[in-house]
């Protein structure tokens, strides 16, 4: 049976949702396209005139956002309303790591997205088309499909998996030209007919054979399986960096050298303080969860180490501070350029700098932040957040106010600093007056460069007591 899908809701208008559903509108005009949350503020600001005022910072949103709003795409609370009306639903609700119960830590909370299939099933007046977008674990399909089936009247839904592969602060680019677009389905009829409705959406804008289609469980699979990939190759170059700092090899020069090799590869081998966002390590640990379940424990550890590794580059990277510092950092200023877990992105989840800081704090140093995205509030909920994981301390939020103070302007952060922290690589940070910001600073001036986005060199002649990662 061919599909004519003439209106889209996607569930959840977040990182993906909104700025997915954004390019769709903007590449198919003749699709009305829905994004529905249950935050009325979060669609406020997507409806907000002042197009700064977005909820999510992402280069190029504002422009496709400006384009299709109003046009054929509408961001709304009316998520009963917009189910209803649509032939086809993406789910893009988040699914963190369980903080809970059975598989708390490692496993992925799938509420949210249970919620929504119910949702979906109770009020939908005929069967539709199911798309997960959210990074699910194998076989949620089946559970989606289940519930479905259970609940929803008698009507017949087809569900597929779309999992998406875009990094944020290159959003708009990653889907305007992405590598592959991954649709999974069941591969009867009915299946391969709601397939080809959703690759004849992609084929808008993406060349056909970059439209990989596969059974359900290969196409959730594969997007646990990229992330984990992706994230592993930063923890092999983090780990080397480490030798490196103990060798006097360079790690730049390495990552150089053995991303020349065409099997290797030169991309995603910057060695840093250590990978953050949302999804590296929540999707590591829904796979390491998974191979347990199915009793794969070799499996599992194997990939577990990648975050462990992670874990010790941030921890790696505090020490060293504190150790440089002559063994403390109480009573002493230090200045972060950047909170952010990576440039371009006002997003801070699972950023290195929230698990740096924590480190700093509990040796009670002075932390000044500077970030030209991250708003205030969002670095003292990160804080909070972190204190109320950790059992072994007794959490007074009034310390906190005290030992740490936000920035609008980067000078004031660093003027009379111990040492400055670079915790993201945002550009801006190179093209300061480093001359300038080594005169105001305490001595010996230390610069911890988390992100080796500086010139060593340079940096040196000017004075500092530089520190690169993995600079022997
Ligand atoms: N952030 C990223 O760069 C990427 C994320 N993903 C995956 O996409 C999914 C979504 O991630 P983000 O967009 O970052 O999460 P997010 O937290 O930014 O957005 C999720 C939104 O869903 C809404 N929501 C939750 N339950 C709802 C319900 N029942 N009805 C309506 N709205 C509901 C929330 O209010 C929130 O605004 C996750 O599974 C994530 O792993 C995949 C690729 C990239
Ligand atoms: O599933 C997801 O959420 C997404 O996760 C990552 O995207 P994202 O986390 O937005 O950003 P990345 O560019 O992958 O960076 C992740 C972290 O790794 C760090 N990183 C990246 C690359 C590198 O060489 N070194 C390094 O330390 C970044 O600074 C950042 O903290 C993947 O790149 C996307 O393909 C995927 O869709």
């Amino acid at each position: 049976m061919k599909h004519t899908i003439k209106t889209i809701t996607c569930i959840g208008a977040g990182y993906v949702g909104g700025p997915t559903m954004a390019v769709i509108a903007q590449k198919c005009p003749e699709i009305k396209v829905n994004v529905v949350d249950i935050n009325p503020q979060r669609i406020a600001e997507w409806n907000d005139t002042d197009l700064d005022k977005l909820p999510i910072y992402e280069p190029g949103l504002k422009e496709v956002v400006k384009e299709a709003r109003g046009r054929n795409l509408f961001f709304s609370t009316e998520v009963e309303a917009c189910i209803r009306e649509a032939e086809m639903i993406f789910i893009s609700v988040n699914t963190p790591t369980k903080t809970y119960g059975v598989g708390k830590g490692m496993a992925a909370d799938l509420k949210y997205v249970e919620l929504s299939a119910r949702q979906i099933a109770r009020i939908a007046p005929e069967g539709k088309i199911v798309v997960e977008k959210s990074t699910l674990p194998v076989r949620t399909a089946q559970s989606i499909k289940t519930i479905l089936e259970a609940e929803g009247n008698g009507n017949k839904f087809q569900v597929l998996s779309n999992p998406e592969f875009l990094a944020e602060g290159t959003a708009i680019t990653d889907l305007h030209n992405p590598d592959r677009i991954l649709i999974g389905g069941d591969q009867d009829e009915d299946g391969l007919a709601a397939i080809q409705a959703l690759v004849d959406i992609y084929a808008h804008w993406v060349p056909r054979e970059q439209i990989i289609t596969t059974r359900l469980w290969s196409s959730e699979l594969s997007k646990l399986t990229a992330n984990a990939f992706l994230a592993q190759r930063i923890s092999s170059i983090n780990a080397i960096s480490a030798l490196c700092e103990r060798t006097g090899a360079d790690v730049d020069e390495i990552a150089h050298a053995i991303g020349a090799d065409t099997r290797i590869g030169p991309k995603f081998l910057r060695s840093s303080v250590g990978f953050g966002g949302s999804c590296f390590q929540k999707d590591i640990l829904n796979l390491v969860y998974l191979c347990r379940h199915f009793n794969l424990p070799e499996v599992a550890d194997y990939w577990e180490g990648v975050v462990k590794m992670n874990d010790y580059q941030k921890h790696r990277f505090a020490k060293q501070i504190i150790d440089s510092l002559f063994n403390t950092v109480s009573g002493k200023k230090i200045a972060f350029l950047g909170w952010a877990f990576k440039k371009d992105t006002n997003d801070t989840r699972e950023s290195a700098a929230i698990y740096v800081a924590k480190e700093l704090l509990d040796d009670l140093a002075e932390i000044h932040i500077y970030d030209p995205k991250v708003k205030k509030e969002q670095i003292f909920r990160d804080l909070e957040y972190v204190y109320s994981q950790d059992p072994t301390q007794s959490f007074d939020p009034s310390v906190l106010q005290s030992l740490i103070t936000i920035h609008e302007e980067p000078y004031q952060a660093l003027e009379n600093a111990h040492a400055i922290a670079i915790l993201t690589e945002w550009d801006e940070f190179k093209t300061y007056d480093w001359q300038k910001i080594h005169t105001r600073m305490l001595k010996p001036a230390f610069v911890f460069d988390g992100r080796n986005i500086l010139d060593a060199s340079e940096m040196k002649k000017t004075g500092f007591e530089y520190r690169g990662i993995g600079k022997g």
